[in-house]
């Protein structure tokens, strides 16, 4: 944890005249798993819009490893080693895991424009598939359609489609969201198991998780983050127990 390996300096999103990105200033260590808290509509999901290319920013700059991706599109931003999970699911419901799996490694050979004879390329993309099975703790399942998972299964399947570019940093906007208690220490665990090596940036509402998983939390509001910290620093900081916490809390 020494460099930032995402860089968000001064960063402004306006719609029109609505002005939801007011200066934030993150910096996200390599090898850290950073999570943004803030309350509805404080600018988080626009904030990983602009990270990995959705929306381009109105001003300020957005760095991966010390190069600008501000405004690249989601592709490029993927290309170079950022890559996003949804809070709505991506997966192909009609089609098997494996499919699925196969599907979203097929597409990183194709951005990194790989190009290898069918036989040798199909080898290598069922390897792949196989780690990613087994790193979703999916392996059994590989042949059932994605429909016939637990929900907690299809973000796992999810996460998974994530991995397939082997990225440096994920970025996962609510993975908890609509999860049992159980489904969230299970996916909870799997997101430490698959971060490892890895930079991870997540908004998640569930602060249980996010005070057990991160090791930094940045705090949003009004399109400004307010604060950085450790999840003691964070719960110790009067500005953000008057602005969140509290009211979260309460
Ligand atoms: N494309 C857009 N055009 C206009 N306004 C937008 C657009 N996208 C987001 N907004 C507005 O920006 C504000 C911040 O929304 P955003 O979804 O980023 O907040 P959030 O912190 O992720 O909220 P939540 O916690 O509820 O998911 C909201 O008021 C929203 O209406």
């Amino acid at each position: 944890m020494s460099d930032p390996i995402l860089s968000l300096q001064d960063v402004h999103k306006s719609f029109g005249e609505a002005h939801i990105i007011r200066g934030a200033t993150l910096n996200v260590m390599a090898g850290e798993r950073h999570a943004v808290i803030g309350p509805n509509g404080a600018g988080k999901s626009t904030l990983f819009h602009l990270c990995s290319g959705q929306f381009a920013p109105s001003k300020g700059k957005i760095l991966l490893q010390g190069n600008s991706i501000g405004g690249l599109k989601p592709a490029e931003v993927n290309r170079r080693g950022l890559a996003r999970s949804f809070q709505i699911t991506n997966i192909f419901p009609g089609v098997s895991v494996r499919e699925n799996l196969r599907l979203a490694v097929m597409r990183k050979h194709n951005l990194q424009f790989v190009f290898w004879r069918s036989a040798a390329r199909l080898r290598v993309v069922n390897e792949e598939v196989d780690e990613l099975l087994e790193k979703i703790r999916l392996s059994a399942r590989g042949s059932d359609l994605a429909s016939q998972l637990s929900y907690s299964e299809q973000r796992s399947l999810e996460i998974g489609m994530t991995l397939a570019s082997d990225p440096k940093v994920i970025l996962l906007d609510e993975p908890m969201a609509g999860m049992s208690h159980e489904e969230t220490d299970y996916t909870s665990g799997l997101i430490r198991e698959i971060t490892q090596g890895r930079t991870l940036l997540i908004v998640e509402h569930d602060m249980s998780v996010v005070f057990s998983l991160a090791h930094r939390i940045s705090v949003l509001v009004y399109g400004e983050i307010i604060a950085t910290g450790t999840p003691d620093e964070i719960r110790g900081n009067a500005r953000v127990k008057e602005a969140y916490l509290g009211e979260e809390a309460a």
